[in-house]
C-alpha cells in the first residue's frame, strides 16, 4: 500500500503554499478546479506521494465546511490501490463504512472513495485507484 497524497484545507492556495515553498518544494503543474468536490487544487511531489492543497471552489464544498469549523490543516490522507472496487468490496466485508456508494471523480482524472471518518478511529481516508502504481490486496 503506498501513500498517495495527503489533503491540507486551506483558505488560500497561496497562504497554504508557503511552508511547503519554504521546504523547497514546488507545485506539480497549474492549479486544477475540481468542479466535483468544489475546491481549487495545487500539488506539491514529495517522493512518489503528494501534498495536496485544497481550497473552496465554492461556498457549499466539503472544504468549505470543513474551514467553517475547523483551523487549516492536514483534512485527509490518501492511499493507493491497483483495483479500487476490489478493494472497496473488500473493506466492507470487514465492515468498513463510505461515504458514498460508488466511486467518484477525483484529482488528476482518478476514481476515488472516502471512508468514514468514524470507521478511520477519526481520520478521513481516501482510496484512490492507480491501476499501475496500487500494491492492492
Ligand atoms: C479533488 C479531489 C481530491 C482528491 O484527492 O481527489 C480530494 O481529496 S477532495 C477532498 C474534499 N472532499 C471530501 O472530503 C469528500 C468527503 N467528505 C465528506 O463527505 C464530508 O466532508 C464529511 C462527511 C466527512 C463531513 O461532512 P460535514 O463537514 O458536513 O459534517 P460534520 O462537520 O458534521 O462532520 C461529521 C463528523 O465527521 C467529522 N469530520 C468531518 N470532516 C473530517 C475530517 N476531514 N477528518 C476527520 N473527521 C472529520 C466531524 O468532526 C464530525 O464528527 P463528530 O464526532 O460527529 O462531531
Ligand atoms: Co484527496
Amino acid at each position: 500500500m503506498l501513500l498517495d497524497h495527503m489533503g491540507i484545507a486551506t483558505p488560500d492556495l497561496d497562504q497554504g503554499s508557503a511552508p511547503y515553498l519554504a521546504l523547497g518544494l514546488t507545485p506539480d503543474g497549474p492549479d486544477e478546479l475540481v468542479q466535483s468536490q468544489g475546491v481549487n487544487v495545487r500539488v506539491f511531489r514529495v517522493g512518489q506521494s503528494m501534498i495536496e492543497l485544497l481550497a473552496p471552489a465554492r461556498p457549499d464544498s466539503a472544504i468549505a465546511r470543513y474551514l467553517e469549523k475547523n483551523r487549516p490543516g492536514l483534512h485527509h490522507t490518501a492511499y493507493r490501490v491497483a483495483h479500487l472496487d476490489a478493494e472497496v468490496e473488500r473493506l466492507r466485508g470487514l465492515g468498513a463504512t463510505f461515504l458514498s456508494e460508488q466511486p467518484g471523480p477525483g484529482l488528476h482524472g482518478t476514481r476515488v472513495i472516502f471512508l468514514h471518518p468514524k470507521w478511520g478511529q477519526g481520520t478521513l481516508i481516501e482510496l484512490v485507484e492507480h491501476p499501475a502504481g496500487g500494491t492492492g490486496h
